[in-house]
């Protein structure tokens, strides 16, 4: 669990007067983030969710927060942010960044069959389609320029093995990054964290997508090759189960037609998405933020699911 500010009902009492959902009446501090600090707070509009961002800046924070109330507008299943009383999204708590959104209901899907897949699939699709007229841009902060600042901080604690895989993968993702298929793949504005423990629902229906924090503009396939690598995988192996890769490639075809260009870099997709988090791994487990209490999560699963992306081929995405 990761370090929390600490915020009483007096403190969001004086606090929320400023937003349209009157009195505060109870806070309860959610233990699982890892990133920020959140909490459940009750007034009498309703529950919301209250972030105060540990990390990220009053100047990227817009782009999150406003991504999400484009999405929400549009009706993609997305907690809608709430601004002030001047239009704000973001407001100081604590002198730290801060916002309030709606609460999604439902609970994490952590054993997903085809059909949970499936509503991610075609969600997914719905969701790149509806940012495409989304007018800010930020770049996705752990797309190439992260990883190559990274590599060499995590190469020293490496074994032989893992280094040399390390330093070829990057070697293959910076030459694919040139070819003329990645050039044409389509982009915008990409979730780029959409694992289980992201996603809420309530029995099969899907109830909504949460956790911008890692979005940025990128390739759609990319969003894709994440959310795959996650959701239709055996988690032992990192082998994908076809039934449910089937499933959510099928969904997200029917809404938003994969292309030829995608097809061919759907292997090359896949291995990135698994060494981005491979990376990050490796970072938060030699490199660990101070001040904080993380538990990093384990890199080896996405050392293996990288190797099996490069040694499987992939299945055809549509
Ligand atoms: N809008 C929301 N609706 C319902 N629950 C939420 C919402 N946002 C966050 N949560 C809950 O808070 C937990 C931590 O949120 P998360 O955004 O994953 O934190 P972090 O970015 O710190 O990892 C989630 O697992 C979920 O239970
Ligand atoms: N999904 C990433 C870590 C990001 O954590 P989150 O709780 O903010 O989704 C990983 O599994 O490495």
């Amino acid at each position: 669990m990761a370090v929390f500010t600490a915020v009483s009902l007096d403190d969001v009492s004086e606090w929320i007067k400023q937003f349209p959902l009157g009195k505060a009446l109870a806070v309860r501090g959610i233990a699982s983030g890892i990133e920020n600090s959140n909490f459940f707070i009750t007034t009498e509009s309703g529950e919301h969710v209250l972030t105060i961002f540990e990390n990220l800046s009053f100047e990227q924070l817009p782009f999150y927060l406003n991504l999400m109330r484009h999405l929400a507008e549009r009706g993609v299943l997305v907690p809608a942010p709430v601004a002030n009383d001047k239009g704000e999204l973001i407001v100081p708590l604590h002198g730290k960044p801060a916002a309030i959104v709606s609460k999604l209901e439902g609970s994490s899907q952590m054993a997903p069959q085809p059909a949970h897949c499936a509503a991610v699939g075609a969600m997914l699709a719905r969701m790149h389609l509806a940012a495409r007229d989304f007018p800010l841009t930020q770049p996705n902060l752990r797309g190439l320029d992260w990883w190559n600042a990274v590599t060499p901080t995590v190469l020293p604690f490496l074994s032989d093995s893992n280094a040399h895989l390390l330093r070829a993968e990057m070697h293959f993702q910076e030459s694919y990054a040139t070819c003329e298929h990645y050039k044409r793949l389509a982009r915008g504005p990409v979730h780029a964290d959409l694992f289980r423990n992201n996603v809420m629902f309530v029995g099969e229906r899907l109830a909504g997508f949460f956790d911008f924090y890692f979005a940025g503009c990128d390739t759609w396939l990319f969003d894709v090759a994440v959310t795959v690598n996650d959701w239709c995988i055996d988690l032992d192996t990192g082998v994908l189960d076809e039934a449910r890769v089937r499933a959510m490639l099928d969904a997200y075809h029917a809404v938003r037609p994969f292309t030829a260009h995608e097809q061919a870099s759907w292997q090359p997709m896949l291995r990135a998405a698994a060494l981005r988090f491979w990376l990050s791994r490796l970072f938060d487990f030699y490199q660990p933020r101070a001040a904080e209490m993380l538990t990093p999560h384990d890199p080896t699963h996405f050392e293996r699911i990288l190797r099996e992306r490069i040694a499987t081929p992939a299945p055809r995405l549509f």
